[in-house]
């Protein structure tokens, strides 16, 4: 006899097949678990280098499939106790700011099958390390697409506009009277927006510009995107026209050696002189002293970044100096929702590496 669903329709084979899998997977850890107790063996130790939201560490408590050792603070775990703490982990969860590499790898020893990140980007990481190894690797795509592509219509806004230095002088008594000319920026109406870089952050920010009234996108990267820019109706064109007719550049692409400081003074030099720089990716895909120099000779009209390198960008740092740069402190992925799914997404990339299942996310390496 066949069950039926509480809609009281028959359920459909692929459904009784991704059950039946459920069930003999979660049959198969736990008896696993079960001979490991039986033996005296230890569960597989798991070191979580940072606080993270509680979704993702109640995620790996709850298993009861690993060990958990911690470093439980806000700010980063030294080098050396990382060094130290990771010798003979199974998994390690780890964040956008420690250099997973050889060294790292090593420390832990043969023993380490699955790393997470609880990032998108991860540039963070030594692929080709973790590939000699055969060490599997996961990362959180997708549950922070919608909060970076808020941020960075945000930011843009903010640049734009001029709203920091707006609220600096409506403070500090900067504000006269009504002037036709003061605090004017640069609106989106009837305006060219260009994405570097197209994948689904670019789109998700696209989409939230169009109804500001923008004319047209234009998009480039290493290969065309027919179907994401399709989305979008955004044309591709190559790097020198995405500078020459962009009124606002949206930086979205990956860190990697060939996009590594590919915001340089040649890019800037075919900018407009009234176009706005914007960049949510990752502070190395900017070459910061071109961009200081691209901002003080009015090349470009503003910047507004929400990573840089290094990060924390030093408080005497010139670029923070200058009006018409606008500095974030690397928040784009930062709501409460987006960093529980983040941690969540993290915790299961890392539970099903230790088990020898398919990781939901993982990087191909
Ligand atoms: O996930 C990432 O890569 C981030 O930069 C977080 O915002």
């Amino acid at each position: 006899m066949v069950d039926v669903t509480e809609a009281g329709e028959l359920p459909d084979q692929s459904c009784l097949w991704r059950l039946k899998r459920f069930l003999i997977s979660e049959f198969n850890t736990w008896s696993r678990l079960e001979a490991m107790k039986a033996t005296g063996k230890q569960l597989p130790k798991v070191y979580v280098t940072r606080r993270i939201p509680p979704e993702g560490m109640k995620m790996l408590q709850e298993s009861g499939i690993c060990e958990i050792e911690q470093w439980d603070s806000d700010d980063p775990v030294p080098r050396a106790e990382l060094l130290k703490k990771v010798s003979g982990i199974q998994g390690l969860y780890c964040l956008l700011t420690e250099n997973i590499n050889e060294e790292v790898l090593k420390a832990a020893g043969p023993s380490l099958k699955v790393v997470s990140t609880m990032s998108v980007g991860y540039d963070h990481l030594s692929l080709d390390a973790l590939k000699k190894r055969g060490i599997r690797l996961g990362y959180t795509p997708d549950v922070l697409t919608e909060a970076v592509a808020e941020l960075t219509v945000a930011l843009l806004l903010a640049t734009s506009r001029r709203l920091i230095e707006a609220v600096d002088e409506a403070k500090n008594g900067g504000w006269g009277t009504w002037k036709p000319l003061w605090m004017c920026g640069n609106g989106l109406t009837q305006s060219t927006v260009g994405i570097l870089g197209l994948g689904r952050i670019g789109v998700a920010i696209a989409k939230r510009l169009k109804p500001f009234g923008v004319k047209k996108f234009l998009y480039t990267d290493i290969d065309r995107r027919p179907e994401l820019a399709a989305t979008i109706s955004a044309e591709f064109v190559s790097l020198d026209v995405l500078a020459q007719q962009s009124d606002f550049i949206t930086v979205c692409c990956a860190l990697t050696p060939e996009t590594q400081g590919i915001c340089d003074k040649r890019l800037f030099s075919k900018m407009k002189n009234n176009a706005v720089f914007i960049n949510t990716s990752r502070g190395a895909v900017v070459n910061q002293e071109d961009l200081y120099q691209a901002l003080v000779n009015g090349q470009i009209a503003a910047a507004g970044l929400d990573v840089t390198v290094p990060e924390p960008l030093p408080v005497d740092h010139p670029l923070l100096k200058l009006k018409n740069c606008v500095i974030l402190p690397h928040i784009a992925s930062a709501t409460v929702e987006t960093r529980n799914a983040m941690a969540a997404l993290a915790a299961k990339n890392l539970l099903a590496g230790l088990k020898g299942e398919a990781l939901p996310k993982e990087v191909p390496l």
